[in-house]
């Protein structure tokens, strides 16, 4: 609108004269209330480079005085470090948290202790990555905390360096080209020829490399060392062979050596009548002594199991089977049993779980989703992508049974789709297409997730609720072989997982004296973590000590905050391993790496993995199944490097092999809530001292403590977690002493925060 006329344009003057001011705000202006208010406040930090910044002069002042004057040498930032020199208070704190603590005194020109509790942000002031080292100036303050003077900004381990670019670099904070070459330099000075095969496939298939054929050469002999020393052979000969071996490493992620840069294997190489390498594969999984031996140790309820399975199979019939048991009651003992007796006979037994640390429970186990190619979100009438002409499909053909573990974690819809893609691969209208299907698991634990989904929501996708159930012999079996030895247990157990004992208001229930631990206080935290971690300083390294215990708890946060206290009490140096956080698509840099950096959620790993040699860790994506690398398996930190972490697996039939990890980048997922995509590079871990109770579904913990400052939120999660002791002395969980409606007792649930 314009208001006044005339040559020159006053916008200020317009909005003035344009301002239309109600009765309300009159008042509001007249009797002086507040017209805004920030809380908490926000100080914005200076950043320059050395002797960069900005000084302030009259007209008249002589640019000599200017410059001779001490007080304009002073800023925001020169004298953060003057601080840290004088204050060793301050050195805990970076740059960007010391408003939080210290007040700038603009008089003065310096920061002064903060009496008051009032809260403060600091922010320090946006440089884009073309500013080149102001940019990264600010990731070096970004990161460093209690730098004395730029000089001590710019050393690193005593090191000195002569640009901040350098400075960051050496000190990890920036993603650098050579990163994928640097994990297979560590990786080599290791000498694990299969290993670094394995991470060389991995590299290829989660880290994107753009020059792979020198990668290629210069690690090839690395790779193929173990040829050498096995058998005399040719140069040619090992191409082949790593080929091939590289080509089967692929193949779990529907890639091959055609897709990448690499020497292609020559027409005669692959034999055309060998058995494919899916059928291969299963024909070779290794059958375990003790499980072929398991049969005798089968109680009754198993063995009659077992018994009307085999019958089925030796008559070559088809069904649909559900083994249905409490937490603890042998079902994967019972699975390991047939399927060794099976495959000990030469026959195939397909074995695939809901769950990646279930399936790595089995031999040869896969996940449902990759094993039956289902699709990501299964509805009615989706396929599952098995061509009737492929190798997959003879291997559906050729198998005498399938073994589906926690099936009810799946939503119908996936059995459905399975169903209908079995019928038309194997040509048979009976369900699965006639072959034996054998499904497990436990209604009382985790079922299907809906995402934001109703109780009604989750109960139909169950697959109780699939037309296949009506074909389906549920067989049954009662006696908890985990605590066998404490029957008392076992009968609480019982009665948490069928909802029958009984609760006191708001559904708390009370948990028998032997697993409580009174909460005295924050003190009590640390009597719980010594139940289940005693004299954890002297236990560094130790595999069997790791795979004995753990704290379950429902929320990613309170895991985050348990294996915080675990790590700093872990023996051994620490190291703080950096991700490389960004938006994709964000070529402004709208996103500040602050903001992206403290972006934490489930399924990706921290930005700052702390990290000790000998400390356990869970692996967060499904990098190789077959290997038992699935989301969920716990492995221990043997060794760590910039770009590569030497891990051994804790958990499942693989236990006590190695493997290399790189870095990889991870996204989160739509569900997320973000506006953007956040790509993470890190190495794809978290520690696992504790873990989430979803994660420890299928697993048997000795020494768990289950800690729960909250309600559980889902169905099944205390008993899942109660679930994986073996007695009650090994099992613990604090609890608050309280007197609920004049009833003196002890509680589950609620610890104050
Ligand atoms: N017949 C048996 N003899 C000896 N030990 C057994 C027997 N059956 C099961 N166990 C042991 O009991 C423990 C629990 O068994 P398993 O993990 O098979 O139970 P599960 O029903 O699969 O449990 P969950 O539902 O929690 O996955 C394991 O340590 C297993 O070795």
């Amino acid at each position: 609108m314009e208001v006044h006329g005339g040559s020159t344009l006053d916008e200020v003057q317009q909005y003035v004269d344009a301002r239309w001011i109600c009765a309300p705000e009159a008042f509001w202006k007249i009797f002086r209330f507040t017209l805004y208010r920030l809380y908490p406040s926000v100080k914005r930090l200076q950043i320059h480079l050395p002797n960069r910044h900005q000084v302030r002069y009259y007209d008249h002042q002589r640019i000599v005085d200017v410059l001779n004057d001490e007080r304009n040498s002073k800023t925001m930032l020169t004298q953060f470090f003057a601080l840290n020199r004088r204050d060793p208070h301050s050195r805990n704190y970076l740059y960007r948290e010391i408003p939080e603590h210290y007040w700038w005194n603009n008089k003065d020109k310096e920061w002064n202790r903060r009496l008051s509790s009032r809260k403060v942000i600091g922010r320090i002031y946006i440089v884009s990555p073309s500013e080149g080292e102001k940019f990264y100036l600010r990731v070096l303050l970004s990161h460093v905390k209690g730098p004395t003077s730029w000089e001590d900004l710019l050393t690193n381990n005593g090191t000195p360096f002569n640009t901040f670019k350098k400075a960051a670099e050496d000190r990890g904070y920036l993603e650098m080209d050579s990163s994928i070459r640097d994990c297979l330099v560590n990786a080599s000075c290791v000498r694990l020829p299969y290993a670094i095969r394995r991470l060389f496939a991995t590299i290829l298939i989660f880290c994107e490399p753009t020059d792979v054929r020198s990668l290629w050469n210069e690690f090839f002999t690395h790779m193929t060392e173990d040829y050498q020393t096995n058998n005399n052979v040719v140069e040619l000969n090992l191409n082949h062979m790593l080929l091939k071996d590289l080509n089967q490493l692929l193949e779990i992620h529907g890639k091959s050596t055609k897709d990448y840069d690499l020497p292609s294997l020559p027409a005669g190489a692959t034999e055309e009548n060998a058995i494919p390498s899916v059928i291969q594969e299963e024909l070779s999984v290794h059958i375990p002594d003790e499980d072929i031996q398991a049969v005798a140790k089968l109680n009754n309820d198993q063995m009659n199991a077992f018994k009307i399975i085999m019958d089925v199979i030796e008559r070559k019939q088809s069904q649909v089977f559900f083994i249905d048991g409490p937490g603890g009651t042998g079902k994967t003992f019972l699975y390991r049993t047939l399927m060794a007796t099976l495959r000990s006979q030469g026959q195939i037994v397909i074995a695939t779980a809901s769950s990646g640390i279930a399936a790595t429970l089995l031999p040869g186990g896969r996940t449902a989703h990759s094993r039956f190619k289902l699709p990501f979100d299964a509805i009615p009438g989706s396929n599952c992508d098995i061509r009737k002409q492929t190798d997959l499909a003879n291997l559906f053909r050729l198998a005498t049974a399938i073994i589906w573990d926690e099936a009810p974690m799946t939503n119908r819809y996936c059995l459905e789709v399975l169903d209908k893609s079995l019928k038309d691969v194997l040509n048979s209208n009976a369900p699965f297409g006639g072959k034996v299907m054998i499904m497990g698991g436990d209604f009382r634990q985790v079922l299907p997730v809906i995402p934001k989904g109703t109780k009604a929501q989750t109960i139909s996708a169950c697959i109780i609720k699939s037309p296949l159930w009506a074909h389906t012999m549920v067989i049954r079996l009662r006696q908890n072989m985990r605590s066998m030895h404490d029957h008392d247990f076992a009968a609480f157990l019982m009665r948490i997982g069928d909802g029958v004992e009984p609760t006191k208001p708001d559904d708390i229930v009370k948990i028998p004296p032997q697993i409580a631990i009174p909460w005295e206080g924050e003190h009590s935290i640390q009597i719980f973590i010594d139940h289940i971690f005693p004299q954890l300083e002297l236990h560094g390294w130790d595999a069997s000590y790791m795979t004995q215990r753990a704290i379950l708890t429902p929320k990613n946060d309170d895991v985050q905050k348990l294996n915080d206290i675990l790590i700093n009490q872990f023996p051994g140096e620490e190291h703080n391993l950096l991700s490389f956080d960004k938006v994709e698509g964000d070529t402004h840099n709208l996103y500040q790496q602050e903001l992206l950096n403290s972006i934490t959620q489930g399924g990706l790993p921290p930005h700052i993995l702390k990290l000790k040699k000998g400390a356990p860790l869970m692996l967060l994506r499904n990098l190789d199944p077959r290997y038992g690398l699935c989301n969920g398996t716990r492995l221990l930190c043997r060794g760590l490097f910039m770009n590569m972490l030497d891990v051994e697996i804790l958990t499942g039939s693989n236990a006590g092999k190695g493997a290399f990890l790189p870095r990889i980048k991870l996204k989160t997922s739509a569900s997320s809530g973000l506006p953007f995509v956040l790509s993470r590079k890190q190495f794809p871990v978290r520690l696992s001292f504790a873990i989430t109770i979803n994660k420890s579904q299928g697993q048997t913990i000795p020494n768990v403590g289950i800690y729960l400052p909250r309600h559980v939120f889902s169905h099944g999660q205390l008993y899942v977690a109660l679930s994986r002791g073996v007695s009650q002395n090994s099992t613990k969980v604090p609890i608050r002493d309280g007197k609920l409606q004049g009833y003196l007792s002890k509680f589950a649930g609620l610890l104050e925060n």
